[in-house]
C-alpha cells in the first residue's frame, strides 16, 4: 500500500513540556483522516511538524514519500493547507487572492487562468471574482480558502477545523467537495471538533495530550469501544484519560429566586 503520510515516533517539546509524545501512524493515499482530541491535545503541533514549519525533536515524518524535515521544499509542493483563520487577504478580492497563492506557487499565467476558473467553478464562486474577500460571508471564505490551499495541484491537503463557525448548509457543501477530492485521489488530513463530520472519515485517530491514544475507521473504533457514536468515544476517552467527569452537576445549583420559582407555578 502507498502511503500519503508516514509518521514514526514522532515528538516536539517545547522545552520541558511534552506537546507531541512518541506518536507513530500512517495514511493511505486517497484516504480523509479525521484527527481529533480536545483543545490543547497536540493537532496543530503535529499538523506544523509536517508542513515542515515546526522541526521535531525526534522521531520521522514522511510525506509522500518525502522526508519533513530534509525534503521541506519538496513536501510543501505536495501539499496544501489551509488553517482555523482561513489566511485569506481581506482586502483582495477572490480573483486576487487566488492570483496571490498562485504567484506563491510559481504557476505562469497560462496554468494560473485555467486552474483559477476550475477552482472558481469547484468552490462555487462565479460571479464572485470582483468581491473582496472581506464582504464574503463563512461560507464562501472558506471555499475561498480551499481554493487557494488547492491552486498548485497538491496531494495532500491538510485542513484545520475547515468548518468552524460555518453554517450547516456551507458544512455540507465543503464535505461534499472534500469527499469529491479523496475520490480523485486526494488526501485529505482534517481537525473537526464536529463528530458527524468525523463519523465521515476513512479513519479516524484520537490524541491527548500529545499521545496517539487510538487510530482506526469510524466503525472498528465504535465496535472496538462498545458505544453507539465517536462523541460517545471522545468524551469516554477524555473522561478516562483526564479524570475528570465531563457531566457538571447543576442540581445543587439554585439559577431562580424563591420568588421566581413560585411564579412559575402559578396557575391562572
Ligand atoms: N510554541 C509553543 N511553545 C510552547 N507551548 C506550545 C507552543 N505551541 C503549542 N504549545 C502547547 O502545546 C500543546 C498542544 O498545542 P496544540 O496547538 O498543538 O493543540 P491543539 O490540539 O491543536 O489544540 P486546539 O484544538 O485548541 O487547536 C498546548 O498545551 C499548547 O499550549
Amino acid at each position: 500500500m502507498q502511503y500519503a503520510i508516514e509518521v514514526e515516533q514522532l515528538t516536539k517539546k517545547f522545552g520541558e513540556f511534552v506537546a507531541v509524545d512518541n506518536i507513530s501512524f500512517k495514511i493511505p493515499r486517497g484516504s480523509v483522516f479525521g484527527f481529533l482530541g480536545p483543545n490543547g491535545s497536540g493537532k496543530s503541533t503535529t499538523i506544523r511538524m509536517l508542513c515542515g514549519v515546526l522541526t521535531p525533536t525526534s522521531g520521522k515524518g514522511l510525506i509522500l514519500g518525502k522526508d519533513i524535515v530534509a525534503e521541506t521544499e519538496e513536501v510543501r509542493q505536495n501539499l496544501g493547507y489551509m488553517s482555523q483563520r482561513f489566511s485569506l487577504y481581506e482586502e483582495l478580492t477572490v480573483n486576487e487572492n487566488l492570483d496571490f497563492y498562485a504567484g506563491v506557487y510559481g504557476l505562469d499565467a497560462q496554468e494560473r487562468s485555467a486552474r483559477k476558473e476550475e477552482l472558481i467553478h469547484m468552490a462555487n464562486l462565479k460571479g464572485k471574482e470582483k468581491s473582496l474577500a472581506r464582504n464574503l460571508s463563512g461560507g464562501w471564505k472558506q471555499r475561498l480558502a480551499l481554493g487557494c490551499a488547492l491552486i498548485h495541484k497538491p496531494r495532500l491537503l491538510i485542513l484545520d477545523e475547515p468548518t468552524a463557525g460555518v453554517d450547516p448548509v456551507a458544512r455540507r457543501v465543503f464535505w461534499e467537495i472534500i469527499h469529491g477530492l479523496a475520490k480523485q485521489g486526494i488526501t485529505v488530513l482534517v481537525t473537526t471538533h464536529y463528530m458527524d463530520e468525523a463519523a465521515s472519515c476513512d479513519i479516524v485517530g484520537f490524541i491527548f495530550d500529545g499521545k496517539m491514544i487510538n487510530i482506526a475507521s469510524p466503525k472498528e473504533l465504535i465496535q472496538q469501544e462498545k458505544v453507539d457514536n465517536l462523541e460517545d468515544i471522545f468524551i469516554t476517552y477524555v473522561e478516562t484519560l483526564s479524570g475528570i467527569n465531563v457531566h457538571p452537576d447543576f442540581t445543587a445549583i439554585k439559577f431562580l429566586s424563591k420568588a421566581d420559582e413560585r411564579a412559575d407555578k402559578k396557575v391562572d
